[in-house]
């Protein structure tokens, strides 16, 4: 649906050149919720902006439905965006109308006729679920109802592409739930592909199928939603990943010294990370019997992503430096990622 061939996007500002957006190519499949992913600066917004030519691209191809958005002309340019929607983090809404004249403004716009129009506003009305707040005015909504008339205008045209830059930012994590099933059920039932731009791998978690992931201007990490959980490659995914469960807090007592995480010298702090089919493996009690490895698990979760439970555990290895090499590849034979968090010789 969308393909981004080696996109370059550099501002030239009186600092000197910024490079927002490196040789960045994606492919984002027909009704597919593809995530970019990043922490702020990382270009994320450049690169949906991209999408639609808000900012044009000094380098590379932008492929929407089979053509390269950089040779059309302005008719040809102002019809693809029509198909490509786009909702923002603060909404957006013209404060000096009602909710109504703020979802048929881009009918109006495409001088519809009312009739058309009307029908049009009642049916999005309905799905946002907003029928009796059409004649309030922004001021009087809260932020979650603002954010769905954003969307319910952004679907007024029947985009084939809903572009969410930090749609649930603003939001509290209530909302923010509200908000993703709203758009995980416009790109079920409508068929609609989303591009969704978070610095939240929660976000991510909860509604992509698909994620890419940002680093000052590159993309470094793309993969399926499950995979990327299972098998993060990059430091930097690593750590979006952790943000969504609580062994983060683990690298947060081992920064402070805490005594659960203090070592001996013939220890290792190792964290496990397992799936169903690896689950059945007694991976603790054959490092005891096999390797003569002692293990102490200090945290245990497990996360259910897309009706699959992944596993992590936090386990201190006691062992010789031969064992505790042995003890990681005993893991890794049977399909456990390991981490070494920390190695008791080297404190
Ligand atoms: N119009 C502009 N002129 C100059 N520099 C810009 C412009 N827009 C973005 N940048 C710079 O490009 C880089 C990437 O910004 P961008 O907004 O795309 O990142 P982001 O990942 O979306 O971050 P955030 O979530 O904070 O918006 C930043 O260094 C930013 O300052």
């Amino acid at each position: 649906m969308i393909r981004l061939e080696h996109v370059t996007k550099t501002f030239q500002t009186r600092d000197g050149d910024v490079h927002a957006v490196k040789d960045v190519s994606l492919d984002i499949a027909e009704g597919q919720i593809f995530g970019i992913i990043g922490f702020s600066g990382a270009g994320k917004s450049t690169l949906v902006r991209c999408m639609n030519l808000l900012e044009r691209p000094e380098e590379g191809k932008v492929i929407f439905d089979g053509k390269n958005l950089l040779d059309l002309d302005a008719a040809g340019l102002r019809h693809a965006r029509q198909k490509m929607s786009m909702i923002f983090q603060h909404f957006n809404l013209m404060r000096s109308r009602t909710v109504y004249e703020n979802i048929a403004l881009p009918l109006r716009m495409e001088k519809r006729p009312k009739e058309e129009i009307d029908k049009k506003v009642m049916e999005l009305l309905d799905l946002i679920d907003l029928v009796e707040r059409r004649d309030s005015y922004p001021s009087q909504l809260s932020g979650g109802q603002k954010q769905r008339v954003a969307i319910a205008r952004a679907l007024a045209t029947d985009p084939k592409v809903l572009l969410c830059d930090e749609a649930t930012s603003a939001l509290d994590p209530q909302t923010t739930q509200s908000i993703l099933h709203l758009i995980r059920r416009i790109n079920r039932e409508r068929n609609i592909t989303v591009v969704v731009i978070t610095h939240e791998m929660l976000v991510v978690k909860e509604i992509c199928d698909r994620v890419a992931v940002m680093e000052a201007g590159r993309v470094v990490e793309t993969n399926d939603l499950v995979p990327i959980f299972i098998n993060p490659i990059e430091e930097i995914t690593r750590n979006f990943i952790n943000t969504t469960n609580e062994s983060a807090k683990i690298q947060e007592l081992l920064d402070t010294g805490h005594p659960l995480t203090q070592l001996a010298e013939n220890q290792q702090l190792v964290r496990l990370t397992y799936t169903p089919e690896n689950a059945a493996e007694p991976i603790i009690s054959r490092l005891a019997e096999k390797l003569g490895v002692e293990s102490s698990i200090i945290f245990g979760n497990i996360e259910v992503i897309r009706d699959e439970p992944i596993g992590t555990i936090v386990t201190k290895m006691t062992g010789s430096d031969q064992q505790l090499k042995d003890a990681l590849a005993l893991c890794r034979e049977a399909g456990i990622r390991t981490e070494v968090m920390k190695r008791g010789n080297i404190d």
